[in-house]
């Protein structure tokens, strides 16, 4: 026999009724303390609502992406301020160890940079610059271990062809789309409708020219290093464009997210097991490794050297991943020399 306590004995307070009358507002960007955070009927043209945190919500931070509840005033009016007293459950967390700000121990620190992005959108160009397929592998990692989806976007496809890279990437399912100034970017917004991209990519890829041509109210610089934004401080920040409609579809044509202050991702806080679910086509082969095998080129026995050796991955991709387990080692040294009492 089940005993349920009556319905009229629970708190009251447990419900938070007070809060009852939040409406539910989309993150696009943040900014020093706050939040600016749109409606979901609202449209392009309607006031962005400007919002701060509710004490209530403690030390849990609010990033681009997340779904909140506002409650206060939401009209979008001059000088008007929310309150963002409840963050929804997030779809997908990307992360990244920060390892482009080693001046400062936060700098080094685990941070989330975007929630319940559906989508990670890989900028490379395809010359001037070169491709990198060691960032590329390391947006991998992220974007898997995030549970997001890749999509490797190569640009300046009228300066070289995409054979190396898309070679290299042979074994994987990685979906991927070529940019040139002239290129029908149907394809891609097809790509983007309904979904949270974000777009990642090293500097003068021609990141921000492609983010002007899918959305060009969106005005961001092009060929200048990180100088977007009304100011200084939100030249790093990510920030949520939404994309236009898409001509005879009343399909949701999605939002990008722009990073422009996202230079790469640190893996410090992946472990070693989901760094190897960026690598697919080496998954397979260590089932024959070892127990406790690290993978690292000294490992005795490592199945994985067998595996290449039989032509069953890139060389090149084995090398790659190593090369980042090398280096999150390393990454992990620089945070615990960045706690003075470390502990691990
Ligand atoms: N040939 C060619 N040049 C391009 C293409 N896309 C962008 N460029 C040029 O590449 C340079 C860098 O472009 P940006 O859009 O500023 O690159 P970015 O990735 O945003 O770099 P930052 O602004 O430094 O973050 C500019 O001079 C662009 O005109 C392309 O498809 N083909
Ligand atoms: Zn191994």
């Amino acid at each position: 026999m089940r005993v349920r306590p009556g319905r009229s004995s629970r708190p009251r307070t447990r419900t938070r009724p007070q809060h009852a009358d939040a409406v539910d507002g989309f993150v696009v960007a943040v900014d020093r303390g706050r939040y600016t955070c749109v409606l979901p009927d609202d449209g392009p043209d309607d006031p962005v609502v400007t919002a701060m945190r509710a004490r209530e919500l403690g030390r849990r931070s609010v990033v681009v992406g997340d779904r909140v509840g506002l409650v206060g005033d939401t009209t979008g009016a001059d000088g008007a301020l929310a309150r963002i007293v409840r963050i929804d459950e997030r779809r997908s967390v990307l992360r990244r160890t920060a390892d482009d700000d080693e001046t400062t121990p936060e700098g080094r620190l685990e941070r989330v940079v975007v929630a319940n992005a559906d989508q990670l959108v890989i900028v490379s160009s395809l010359s001037d610059p070169p491709p990198r397929t060691g960032f590329i592998d390391r947006c991998l990692v992220a974007a898997y271990d995030a549970d997001v989806e890749p999509l490797l976007c190569l640009t300046k496809a009228d300066l070289a062809g995409p054979e190396a890279v898309l070679g290299y990437y042979a074994e994987l399912d990685l979906p991927h789309v070529l940019v040139r100034p002239d290129s029908d970017l149907t394809g891609l917004r097809a790509l983007l409708a309904g979904r949270i991209s974000v777009m990642v990519g090293h500097s003068g890829v021609g990141k921000s020219t492609l983010v002007n041509r899918l959305v060009p109210a969106a005005d961001r610089a092009v060929g200048t290093v990180s100088a977007i934004g009304r100011g200084r401080h939100t030249s790093t920040s990510a920030v949520a464009l939404r994309l236009p409609p898409v001509p005879d579809a009343d399909t949701d044509p999605g939002w990008i997210v722009d990073t422009p202050g996202v230079r790469s991702f640190g893996l410090a806080h992946v472990s070693a097991e989901s760094l190897l679910h960026g690598f697919p086509d080496l998954v397979e082969a260590t089932a024959d490794c070892p127990a406790n095998c690290e993978h690292t080129a000294d490992q005795e026995n490592c199945a994985l050297d067998a595996w290449v050796a039989a032509g069953k991955a890139d060389p090149r991709r084995l090398a790659s991943y190593r090369r980042l387990l090398a280096s999150r080692a390393g990454e992990t040294d620089v945070r615990t020399e960045a706690d003075p009492h470390g502990t691990a």
